[in-house]
């Protein structure tokens, strides 16, 4: 992918639909009170202290969605639960990517309904849409960082471009951020500004869920966390998928096709099967489903 197509796609993820003329500089840094003038005071409710944990922040009601003939989901229904991690399983092209894509709005449902904390995403107007993708972040497949950047620059892009902080904050919440990912100063110096081309593979998977925290989002989005990457980058990466979920109360989707992964993260998993998630429960009630259709998935007998 080129820089140009880098930069559209995490602009889009970021806040499509921004009006023209606002650049999203200034006014647009991450506040309750913003997301409670966006979306009223319901909203603004729950992020103070009157949502407790196994409060829903996103549901799916009914949710309908094809591209032409192709069916995905067919009377989809799912939650996810403040501070929970949940992980998505399903079979190749079923509709995990989809998911996380219909959750911020980068897709929208053909019927049905997605909620962000009651309210549908599809009634949102561009302000109030670009409040949730502050507080929701997506972690591209294979990282998506912006190849001319630094390290640096990448991790603090999005504060640079919706935020007022200052170049000092802007580093010095880069710097944070890495440290949260195991690439801080005193065993990395100097990755700040190093260009994406000079790390491995592992690294750029650090750095990817290093800038998608930056902003301090409230739910962070995994897609395929950890595709690619040896087994024991796989444990790092999940390692700390576990460690921003509990030292940063963040709520986490990880879809994922790596069931070792899959279980050492999960509170909750949600398995994709024909169009729905018809099996949804805890990590142990999960592992111990009789289904057929969950015990081969599972056991590694279907894709
Ligand atoms: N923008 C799009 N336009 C047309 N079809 C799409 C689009 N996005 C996804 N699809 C189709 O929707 C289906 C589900 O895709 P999705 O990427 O969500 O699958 P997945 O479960 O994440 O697959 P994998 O595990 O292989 O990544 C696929 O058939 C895919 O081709």
């Amino acid at each position: 992918m080129t820089d140009d197509a880098q930069r559209r796609a995490l602009e889009e993820s970021l806040h499509p639909g921004m009006g023209a003329g606002d650049d999203g500089r200034g006014q647009n840094s991450p506040s309750t009170s913003g997301v409670r003038r966006a979306l009223g005071t319901t909203i603004g409710e729950f992020h103070g202290n009157s949502c407790g944990l196994g409060e829903v922040v996103i549901s799916f009601e009914d949710v309908h969605k094809s591209f032409g003939k192709n069916t995905v989901y067919r009377g989809m229904n799912l939650d996810v639960r403040l501070g929970e991690t949940l992980t998505i399983i399903g079979g190749s092209g079923q509709g995990k990517s989809v998911c996380l894509k219909l959750m911020i709005g980068l897709l929208q449902a053909d019927a049905g309904k997605v909620l962000y904390y009651g309210h549908d995403v599809a009634d949102m107007d561009a302000e109030a849409l670009r409040q949730v993708r502050m507080r929701v972040s997506m972690v591209f497949q294979g990282g998506a960082l912006f190849d001319s950047m630094t390290i640096g620059q990448n991790v603090g892009y999005a504060l640079r471009e919706h935020t007022d902080m200052s170049d000092a904050e802007i580093r010095e919440r880069a710097v944070e951020s890495l440290e949260l990912v195991g690439l801080g100063p005193s065993t990395h110096r100097g990755i700040m500004d190093q260009v994406p081309a000079a790390l491995s593979g592992g690294m750029v998977k650090r750095v990817a869920l290093a800038r998608s925290i930056a902003l301090r989002p409230e739910v962070i989005l995994y897609d395929e966390p950890t595709t690619g990457l040896d087994p024991s980058n796989c444990n790092r990466i999940a390692r700390m998928i576990r460690k921003l979920q509990r030292e940063l109360g963040v709520t986490s989707i990880v879809v994922t096709h790596d069931m070792t992964t899959a279980w050492y993260v999960a509170d909750r998993v949600a398995m994709l099967y024909d169009k729905q998630f018809p099996f949804v429960d805890e990590v142990e009630a999960f592992r111990a489903i009789e289904n057929p259709v969950v015990r081969d998935f599972i056991e590694g007998r279907t894709s």
